[in-house]
């Protein structure tokens, strides 16, 4: 199993070199990430959005955009639109969100004329490099479904499988988060970790291994597991956290990135290709370590 994002980079450069069409491209950071993706052979880009915004961001972080082909398109929005044209245009295999509201690109991602549903629940993956845990862990959904029902839960745990198999854990461990370890009728969260845990078992949920509900420490700590008389294989060792919404995931996300420092990525699967997406105050190396992502899914 791959356990740091140095690797995942030498694995995707592997399967690479994909098209990125970078939606609303004029940010220093989303630039720097795909010239770096672009220098080590993992992925050419296609960079939309405001021409004169483009060249001055590329000037400040030196950035050479004689090596892209660069799109001008000044509504948000429509540019948006345009970067997940190009997808079915088959110019490109990824798209990526640059300087833009995250609603705002998966919106023109989920709209019917782009082509890009499949049928499925999208949903965001994002994947921590934390020092003190021994392995690259994922939370999902920090960033798309606002307050999951159950059969979202399922979705996004089975897409979130999905990318741990392409990292090459072959049979992760899914930990459904709640506030507490022991299912209380009051607490959704409590009630859906059980029905998923059921859903396991019963195969309906395959290619990975679900325990829950956990607290948080009892997913990441053997200590803390213990002490609480959790005797489970996913407590402790959790490859995936799964909150019970956006809310939660979205503070556990950022107080990873901004407490912990971890190095971190992003990305939306679920939808025909893959959707990178960040936060705009991502470093550009989170941002190159989810095209890499993005790379590896994109062969799926
Ligand atoms: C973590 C780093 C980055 C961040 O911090 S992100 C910050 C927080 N994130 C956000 O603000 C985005 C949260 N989500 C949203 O705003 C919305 O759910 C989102 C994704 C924009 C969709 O909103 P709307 O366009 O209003 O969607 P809607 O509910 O009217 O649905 C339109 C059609 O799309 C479908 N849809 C919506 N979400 C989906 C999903 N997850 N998977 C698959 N299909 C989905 C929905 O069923 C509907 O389909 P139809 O048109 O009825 O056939």
């Amino acid at each position: 199993m791959i356990k740091a994002f140095d690797e995942i980079v030498k694995y995707a450069k592997e399967k690479g070199p994909k098209t990125i069409a970078v939606a609303v491209a004029q940010d220093a950071d989303v630039l720097n990430a795909v010239n770096n993706a672009k220098n080590l052979g993992l992925a050419d880009a296609i960079l939309v959005g405001d021409k004169e915004e483009i060249e001055k961001a590329a000037a400040s972080c030196g950035v050479d955009l004689s090596k892209f082909t660069v799109i001008d398109e000044r509504d948000k929005a429509e540019a948006c639109r345009k970067a997940v044209g190009l997808i079915s245009e088959k110019k490109a295999d990824i798209v990526m969100k640059g300087l833009v509201d995250t609603a705002i690109i998966l919106k023109a991602v989920l709209a019917e004329e782009a082509g890009l549903r499949t049928g499925n629940v999208l949903s965001h993956v994002a994947i921590f490099e934390v020092n003190g845990y021994d392995r690259l862990f994922i939370v999902t959904d920090a960033a798309m479904n606002i307050a999951p029902n159950l059969e979202q839960k399922k979705q996004i745990i089975e897409n979130a499988v999905k990318v741990a198999h392409a990292m090459g854990n072959v049979e992760p461990k899914v930990a459904v988060l709640a506030a507490v370890e022991k299912v209380n009728p009051k607490m959704q969260a409590t009630l859906d970790a059980e029905a998923l845990v059921e859903m396991n078992k019963k195969g309906e949920i395959k290619g990975c291994v679900i325990g829950g509900p956990f607290a948080l420490d009892n997913a990441v700590s053997v200590e803390a597991a213990k002490h609480k008389g959790i005797d489970h294989p996913v407590a402790g060792h959790a490859d995936i956290l799964m909150v019970p919404q956006i809310e939660a995931g979205n503070m556990l996300y950022k107080s990873m990135v901004f407490f912990a420092r971890a190095n971190n990525a992003g990305i939306v699967v679920g939808a025909k290709v893959p959707i990178v997406l960040t936060s705009r105050a991502d470093s550009d190396i989170a941002k190159l370590n989810s095209i890499a992502i993005g790379v590896l899914m994109a062969n799926n």
